[in-house]
C-alpha cells in the first residue's frame, strides 16, 4: 500500500483521527509533530520560542522526507506543512493525500482549552486561524487527492468513510503499462 498522509488545519483531527485510522488500515501510524518533539526532547511551543517558526518548518521538512522514505504508512502531518512547496510535492510523489477540510468555527470549538499551539497564543483565534485558512486552504486543495468535509456527530463515521475511500483507492487499477512501441 502507498502512504497515506493526512493534511488540514489544526484541530482538523489529522492525529486523533490517523491513528485510529491507520490501526484500522493495518498501516504504521507516524505524526510528524510528535516525531520532532521525540528528536529534539522539547515541546514544538519550546521550538517556536527558541528558534522560530522557520527552525520548525526547517525539521519539518526533514522529518517528513524522511517519514515519506518509509513504505506503507499513515502519517499525520502538522497543519503547517503545506506551506512549503518542497513539501507539497514530496507528499503527493509518494503517497495518497487526504484533505480534512475544517471551517474555522470547528476548529475554535475543538481547540477551545487547547494551549500546546504557538500560533494560537494570541487573544484573537478567529482572526489567526481566518487568515491561515486564506493563505493554505488553496493549499491543502492543490496537494489533496480526497478531501473530507468536517462533520458533527460521532468521529467513527469519518474514519469508516475514509477508510472505505482508501480501500476503493487501493483497488482501482493503476496506471496500465504503456503499450509497446508500434512499426511504421
Ligand atoms: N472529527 C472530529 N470530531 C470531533 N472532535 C475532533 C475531531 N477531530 C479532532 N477532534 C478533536 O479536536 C482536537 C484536536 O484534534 P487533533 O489534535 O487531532 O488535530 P490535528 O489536526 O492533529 O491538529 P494539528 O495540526 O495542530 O496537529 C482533539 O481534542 C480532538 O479530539
Ligand atoms: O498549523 C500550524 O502551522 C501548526 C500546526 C501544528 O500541527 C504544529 O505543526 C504547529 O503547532 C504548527
Ligand atoms: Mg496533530
Amino acid at each position: 500500500m502507498r502512504n497515506v498522509y493526512l493534511v488540514g488545519p489544526m484541530g482538523s483531527g489529522k492525529t486523533t483521527l490517523g491513528r485510529r485510522l491507520a490501526g484500522k488500515l493495518g498501516l504504521e501510524f507516524h505524526d510528524s509533530d510528535h516525531v520532532i518533539e521525540e528528536r529534539t526532547g522539547a515541546s514544538i511551543n519550546l521550538i517556536f520560542d527558541i528558534e522560530g517558526e522557520a527552525g520548525f518548518r526547517e525539521r519539518e521538512s526533514k522529518i517528513l522526507e524522511e517519514l515519506a522514505a518509509m513504505q506503507g504508512v499513515l502519517i499525520a502531518t502538522g497543519g503547517g506543512a503545506v506551506l512549503a512547496r518542497r513539501n507539497r510535492d514530496l507528499l503527493k510523489r509518494t503517497g495518497i493525500v487526504v484533505y480534512l477540510e475544517t471551517p474555522v468555527r470547528q476548529q475554535l470549538r475543538r481547540l477551545r482549552r487547547d494551549r500546546s499551539r504557538p500560533l494560537l497564543q494570541t487573544p484573537d483565534r478567529a482572526q489567526k486561524l481566518e487568515e491561515m485558512a486564506a493563505q493554505r486552504n488553496p493549499l491543502y486543495e492543490e496537494v489533496a487527492d480526497l478531501v473530507f468535509p468536517a462533520r458533527s456527530g460521532p468521529i467513527d463515521r469519518t474514519i469508516h468513510s475514509i477508510y472505505e475511500a482508501l480501500k476503493n483507492q487501493q483497488s482501482e487499477p493503476q496506471d496500465p503499462p504503456s503499450p509497446p512501441p508500434t512499426r511504421e
